[in-house]
């Protein structure tokens, strides 16, 4: 049985008022039966990890694939792991667009942090050229095997499926669509890793308080990488509350 995750991405976005969102889903959701994870800017991991947080987990948005050196402005696995994080969210499409990121980097990058004793949330998804064109399983399925790696294990690492063209969008695939796509990321899984059945798959782009049950009611998602919605503790409670449903 795979423990649910809903997850919250926050981008560039928080300052230290936004400490008080966490206290507020933290009494909200002092014993939740999923897992509930904020990856706030690096700027405040270590504040919010001290923080009252109740059961919520903190992690970081991305790391530099070497432990040191000459790197300005980048943070290493071990940096995070010591500034109180647990995760890291690795090869998401604006780290991927922004930056260059490609399947070698983010696949180097979650070595690094499985290493650092960090959960890795590799990220993956098409561009809404790439699904009209019809590849979307072969674009999925390429970044699966160049990103995640050979050390990847269902209690170190998770995937997210997230549809570029749904970021941010207020549009969502379909829910055969999601099916098709957490099912292939399944076998595909299968394919490499003898305990495939236990990782967890998420979906993100676009997931809010209203559409989060029917999301979580799909083959094969097992919680949620959230934007916009994890920001406010109201909106992301409703996500953990329509996740402790499913
Ligand atoms: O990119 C996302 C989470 O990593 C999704 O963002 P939104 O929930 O704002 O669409």
């Amino acid at each position: 049985m795979r423990r649910k995750l809903a997850a919250g991405n926050w981008k560039m976005n928080g300052t230290g008022d936004s400490l008080a969102e966490i206290r507020a889903l933290a009494a909200a959701h002092a014993a939740p039966t999923c897992e509930v994870l904020i990856c706030p800017p690096a700027t405040l991991i270590a504040r919010m990890a001290a923080s009252e947080r109740g059961p919520i987990m903190v992690g970081g948005q991305d790391c530099h694939q070497n432990a040191s050196g000459a790197h300005t402005g980048d943070i290493s696995a071990g940096m995070l792991a010591h500034a109180g994080a647990s995760h890291v969210i690795l090869g998401h499409s604006e780290r991927r667009a922004d930056h260059g990121e490609d399947n070698a980097l983010v696949r180097a990058k979650a070595e690094a942090a499985l290493g650092a004793g960090l959960v890795a949330v590799i990220c993956v998804g098409e561009t809404e050229a790439e699904r009209d064109a019809g590849q979307t399983l072969s674009v999925i399925g390429t970044q699966l095997a160049g990103s995640v790696p050979d050390e990847a294990t269902a209690s170190n690492t998770v995937i997210a499926y997230e549809p570029v063209w749904a970021i941010g969008t207020g549009r969502t695939p379909t829910l055969d669509q999601i099916a098709e796509v957490h099912d292939f990321m399944r076998g595909q899984l299968a394919e490499r890793f003898d305990d495939a059945e236990g990782f967890r798959l998420l979906y993100g782009g676009s997931v809010k308080p209203s559409n989060a049950a029917e999301i979580f009611a799909v083959s094969n998602v097992d919680g949620a990488l959230v934007g916009g919605a994890s920001l406010k503790a109201a909106d992301f409670g409703g996500i953990i509350t329509a996740l402790d449903a499913a």
